[in-house]
């Protein structure tokens, strides 16, 4: 196991090119958020806006269309009912994240469906929250491009039989060469498991046991993944980034919520672009 270092993230977050513009940085949708889980894809939204994603469209429940609009103005919205619209969107993203607030209904179980079949690379797909739930009940196939899983021990319990007292890295790191998806298995220290090796997370707190805290990391990785080349380096730098910012909020507070890890995000970004080595 290898621990993710600051190097890592320096190389990753590089200074923003002047020539440029929003869609530079990463098309990012992000399904989830059912009439009673708006607030999971709200957080998720959140934190990939300020993650630097150039253009972010959440497909919800309507019901979150006016909260999302309150938190987050940058988002675009539509009903993740239809269907049509829905395909036709999702041609045009470089990312979907999908599975925050999704619920395990009907409905959930259709958009799954859905995404993974209209999936192609090089288009990269986060899998988190719901949609690792789903995807447990009854195996479909995958797209053959990036994609990421973001289990809690419970979810990864379920997505790779292996029960939370026996998810060793080496049992963790099997099921993931067996499901061919990078893994982040979360837990107090996360790990994150690629087909070449697995790597910890030196950072993370108690202070982060709070409802959203995952579904805001998913929304960083989705606005990471759409923006930095290294589909692996940009997992690790946002899961670095997420407790760290956690971390350093920690030291005067007792609990950190999902938001403010979300507000941090730019003025942590920029601090790691400024320390971009001159010759990567
Ligand atoms: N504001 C919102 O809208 C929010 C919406 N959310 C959305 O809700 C959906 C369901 O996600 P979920 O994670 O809440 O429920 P589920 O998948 O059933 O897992 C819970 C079960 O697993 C067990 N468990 C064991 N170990 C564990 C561990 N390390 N971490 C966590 N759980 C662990 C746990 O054990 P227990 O607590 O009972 O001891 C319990 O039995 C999903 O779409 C998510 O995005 C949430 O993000 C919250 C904020
Ligand atoms: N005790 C802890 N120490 C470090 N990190 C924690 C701790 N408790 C929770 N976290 C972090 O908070 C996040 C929780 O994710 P998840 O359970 O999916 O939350 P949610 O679905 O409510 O958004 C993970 O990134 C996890 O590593
Ligand atoms: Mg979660």
């Amino acid at each position: 196991m290898q621990p993710i270092t600051t190097e890592i993230v320096s190389r990753t977050i590089i200074k923003r090119p002047a020539d440029s513009y929003k869609g530079t940085y990463g098309r990012v949708m992000l399904i989830g958020g059912n009439q009673n889980f708006g607030g999971a894809i709200i957080m998720a939204a959140t934190a990939a806006t300020y993650s630097g994603a150039g253009l972010v469209t959440v497909a919800t429940d309507p019901t979150n269309f006016t909260s999302l609009h309150a938190q987050l103005p940058e988002a675009m919205v539509m009903d993740y009912h239809q269907t049509d619209a829905l395909l036709q969107l999702l041609a045009g993203m470089d990312v979907i994240v999908i599975g925050p607030g999704l619920g395990t209904d009907t409905v959930a179980d259709q958009l799954l469906s859905t995404v993974l079949t209209a999936t192609h690379a090089p288009q990269r797909l986060v899998l988190d929250g719901s949609a690792l739930t789903l995807l447990a009940q009854h195996s479909r196939a995958l797209p053959a491009t990036d994609i990421v899983v973001t289990p809690h021990q419970m979810e990864w319990q379920r997505l790779s039989g292996i029960a939370i007292k026996d998810q060793t890295p080496t049992a963790n790191h099997d099921a993931q060469q067996r499901l061919g998806v990078t893994a982040v298995v979360k837990a107090h220290r996360t790990t994150v498991y690629t087909n070449e090796r697995v790597w910890f997370n030196p950072g993370g707190t108690p202070a982060m046991a709070t409802g959203g805290m995952g579904d805001t990391l998913a929304g960083m990785i989705g606005g990471f993944v759409g923006q930095f080349d290294n589909f692996t380096n940009a997992i690790l730098s946002a899961v670095y980034l997420h407790s760290a910012i956690a971390d350093d909020l920690a030291a005067t507070r007792y609990v950190v919520l999902p938001h403010q890890i979300s507000a941090q995000i730019p003025r942590y970004m920029h601090r790691f672009s400024q320390e971009t080595p001159a010759e990567s």
